[in-house]
């Protein structure tokens, strides 16, 4: 696959605090890339560095072989971490005015847009004023602002942020679409379960630098580590002594046993004791919630080579 966008060793001081370093991956054509980490990470330094809105102090961000100043912004389409959208002015106007920013034909625009306001469940709306909007349907038509010129890369700083679940669902549908008719995708959320329906790949960062990177399959072979959930009457305490366990959650009569990385399952399952009280047990690998809040809390084992916790 074509990449369309690569970001190398990017990094940004402010006031000579470190935000990021060394930041490195790549969106490729019809994929979608999720950039994933806690509060304060860096994603939306990370963002607005790869949208020009801020000079990164290190590194490089190339569109195909186009690299900052000579990037040709009308072929991005971006929805900023901040909503905003002028107050009075009529939807239709707002969509025409930014489909006219990038340079897109006025008429085509328009026919994007009744499609769109239509899908995302806006039809009529078209002569309302972007203040008499909810924040959903503003969020909707924000996005229908920045795909309406068919961009090629597409950047979406919390799209999911802000929106009941069926809007969510009409958002994740149509990011998905997007994608699958060749647009690059790059999205940062804190909505694990949405980013592990739709996204390919993902790159996490921590503290300003990565911590995992790699398609959405290899991150759970790799990090998602098996956990055992047990209904009984057991102590906590009983639990927790069991072999290759690095953490217990009870909650009531039912216990979260979370297993260490390379435990092999049915050896451990074997070498309960029988004394154990069980009236229902399942193994599943953990979520990529899990994976997040593990990483976010420092729980998580990082291996070398991967970014060093300050
Ligand atoms: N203009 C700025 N001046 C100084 N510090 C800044 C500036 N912009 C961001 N920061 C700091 O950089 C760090 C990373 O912020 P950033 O907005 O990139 O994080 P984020 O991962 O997008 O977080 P969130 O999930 O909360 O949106 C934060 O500590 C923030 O306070």
């Amino acid at each position: 696959m074509e990449t369309i966008l690569s970001v190398k060793g990017l990094g940004k001081a402010f006031k000579e605090r470190q935000i990021i370093k060394d930041i490195s991956f790549e969106v490729k054509r019809g994929e979608i890339m999720a950039i994933l980490g806690p509060n304060g990470a860096g994603k939306s330094t990370t963002i607005r560095s790869i949208m020009g809105i801020l000079y990164p102090d290190e590194g490089t961000v190339k569109f195909h072989q186009c690299e900052a100043g000579k990037i040709p912004r009308h072929k991005i389409g971006y929805l900023p971490e901040e909503r905003g959208l002028y107050k009075n002015v009529k939807v239709m106007d707002m969509i025409l005015y930014l489909a006219e920013l990038k340079d897109y034909p006025i008429k085509k625009a328009k026919e994007r847009a009744l499609h769109y306001l239509k899908k995302l469940g806006l039809e009529g709306k078209e002569k309302v004023s972007v203040e008499e909007l909810s924040k959903g349907m503003a969020q909707k038509v924000q996005f229908i602002g920045s795909i309406i010129h068919e961009p090629e890369l597409l950047i979406l700083d919390e799209p999911f942020s802000g929106l009941d679940p069926l809007s969510q669902d009409v958002f994740k549908n149509e990011i998905k679409e997007l994608a699958q008719s060749g647009t690059a995708i790059l999205l940062s959320s804190h909505q694990m379960n949405m980013v592990e329906e739709i996204c390919d790949r993902l790159f996490m960062i921590h503290r300003g630098q990565r911590v995992i990177e790699g398609t959405m399959a290899d991150v759970k072979n790799e990090y998602a580590n098996f956990k055992c959930t047990i209904r009984g009457n057991n102590e906590a305490s009983v639990l927790e002594r069991l072999s290759n366990v690095s953490r217990v959650e009870q909650k009531g009569n039912v216990a979260v046993i979370y297993l260490n990385q390379d435990v092999v399952v049915p050896l451990w399952l074997r070498r309960l004791p029988e004394t154990l009280s069980i009236d229902e047990l399942s193994i599943d690998r953990i979520s990529l919630h899990e994976i997040f809040i593990d990483i976010a809390t420092d729980q998580h084992i990082v291996k070398e080579g991967d970014a060093s916790y300050a």
